[in-house]
């Protein structure tokens, strides 16, 4: 009683709030109990953050006491148990986890080397659409985007060519990451119930049987992976990817080592990098697209520009290009504001107990922060709902984890690594995309009715044609 804990919905005995997972989204639940909510599902607390300042506090002031992960059976499973990056806890496996993803895929040296890479993985998919355009046949926004992501990202940082792959090709990319996002997503009753009795309802209710028919899809292809660089051919030939680099560390550990490295690890690093590089950056172009098909006003200006600066009949884009564009990129930041990736960010946990806006926050409670609303909120936003980049055009404000009303890529200790590879996939995708084509929804929609009334929908299968 002397703890001063957040208001919140009422909850029930036992389950506390889970029948109210469902309203948790958008706004809808913070706009009555306020940007510090407290809820419990089944025997866990919870606390929703929804305001600029609460999201500073946590990410910036208690940024060490918040930085852990909970526990999930999904989660345990696509990290193998914890051994990888995002969904593992705080500490010092976790540290040299993070460090060697740094090393081998980020640093503006390895980075750079990778760019022949994502030019070329563009240039084929111009080739392709070309093609599309020249027999008017629609195309799949989805499956295009996640092809071209799955393509550049197998291809840095496992050394796999999805063209030439004898174990998976660019249309399997996208039934993986749909699985991968189920994987995240399913709630298990041993989430909610940790021990005997939840595991128990897992088995009854065939949960468990359903989450490990989804992770084996997945586990084949993360051990095809590891299997490939394991070859003798392989392993005396060409040698660059982070895997290659963590078989070896294996291979020379000495006893005493802090850390030893494990195949657990090895396919935790794989399925991180896989998960949250690809539909990430898949999903940002596809809002991208949706929402210049929709606003015809902001297509042309974008596209103006593009074709301005940009000389005629070039025959590829390169990254050189990007520097040349204003306008573009203030798409592509008013993309990430209207439609963040990860709208709750990755669930933290707290290490001590913190106080966040005068409330007690215990120990071991999920703190979920909810960048979608408050990137919509309309204290900070004019028109927060409306696709409008230029109200970038006087503002300072970028996405980077400075600026706590635009979080698309998080902030502190658990910032995403792989912010610059993925706003680089995102802006050199769109760039081609809007260089070489002019795109609009197919015929036989009503466009009123996409418009309109599904504003929260992506578009799938537009029209492209040849600029
Ligand atoms: C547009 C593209 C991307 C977006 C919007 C995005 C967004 C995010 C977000 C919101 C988080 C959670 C941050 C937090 O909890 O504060 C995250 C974590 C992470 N991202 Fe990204 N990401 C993108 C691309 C990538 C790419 C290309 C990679 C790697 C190839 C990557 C690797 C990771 C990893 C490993 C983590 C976990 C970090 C940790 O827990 O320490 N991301 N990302």
């Amino acid at each position: 009683s002397k703890w001063k804990l957040p208001p919140g919905p009422k909850k029930l005995p036992i389950i506390g709030n889970l029948h109210q997972l469902h309203d948790l989204p958008p706004r809808n639940l913070s706009q009555t109990y306020g940007p510090v909510m407290l809820m419990r599902f089944g025997f866990v607390p919870v606390v929703v953050i929804s305001s600029k300042e609460a999201a500073e506090e946590v990410l910036k002031i208690h940024d060490l006491d918040c930085c852990s992960r909970p526990e999930t059976e999904g989660t345990r499973k696509i990290s193998y148990n914890f051994k990888d990056i995002g969904f593992a806890p705080y500490g010092e496996e976790w540290k040299a986890m993070r460090k060697l993803s740094v090393i081998e895929l980020f640093t503006t040296k390895k980075f750079h080397s990778f760019r022949y890479i994502r030019e070329e993985e563009n240039d084929l998919l111009v080739k392709k659409l070309m093609d599309s355009a020249s027999k008017r046949s629609l195309v799949s926004l989805k499956r295009t985007l996640h092809a071209l992501v799955g393509s550049i990202v197998c291809r840095i940082a496992f050394g796999i060519n999805l063209h030439e792959c004898e174990f998976i090709d660019e249309d399997s990319i996208v039934d993986l990451v749909h699985k991968s996002e189920i994987l995240e997503m399913t709630s298990m009753f041993s989430d909610f119930f940790p021990g005997g009795i939840g595991r128990f309802m897992d088995w009854i209710s065939g949960q468990d049987k359903r989450l490990d028919h989804v992770f084996s899809e997945l586990d084949t292809f993360f051990q095809n992976i590891l299997n490939d660089h394991l070859k003798p051919v392989r392993r005396d030939g060409e040698r660059y990817g982070i895997i290659n680099v963590m078989i070896d560390m294996m291979e020379q550990e000495r006893d005493g080592d802090s850390f030893k490295l494990t195949t657990d690890h090895l396919k935790g690093m794989i399925s991180d990098i896989f998960i949250a590089g690809v539909s990430t950056s898949a999903f940002t172009m596809i809002w991208a697209m949706t929402e210049l098909i929709r606003n015809p006003r902001v297509m042309k200006k974008v596209q103006d520009e593009i074709r301005t600066n940009l000389e005629d009949n070039k025959e590829r884009i390169t990254e050189q290009d990007l520097s040349k564009l204003h306008y573009f990129k203030l798409v592509v930041k008013e993309v990430f504001r209207l439609h963040p990736a990860v709208p709750f960010l990755l669930p933290r946990e707290t290490i001590s107990q913190v106080k966040i806006q005068g409330y007690d926050i215990p120990t071991k409670t999920q703190i979920m922060i909810n960048v979608y609303a408050i990137a919509r909120d309309p204290k900070l936003w004019t028109n927060p709902d409306e696709f409008n980049p230029d109200r970038f055009l006087d503002s300072s404000v970028d996405y980077k984890g400075l600026n706590f009303e635009l979080l698309p890529f998080g902030s502190g200790r658990r910032i995403c690594p792989g912010m610059a590879m993925g706003i680089t996939l995102v802006e050199l995708g769109l760039l081609n995309l809007l260089y070489f084509f002019n795109w609009g929804l197919p015929e036989e929609v009503e466009a009123e009715r996409i418009i309109i009334k599904d504003n929260d929908m992506a578009l799938d299968l537009v029209q492209v044609t040849r600029h």
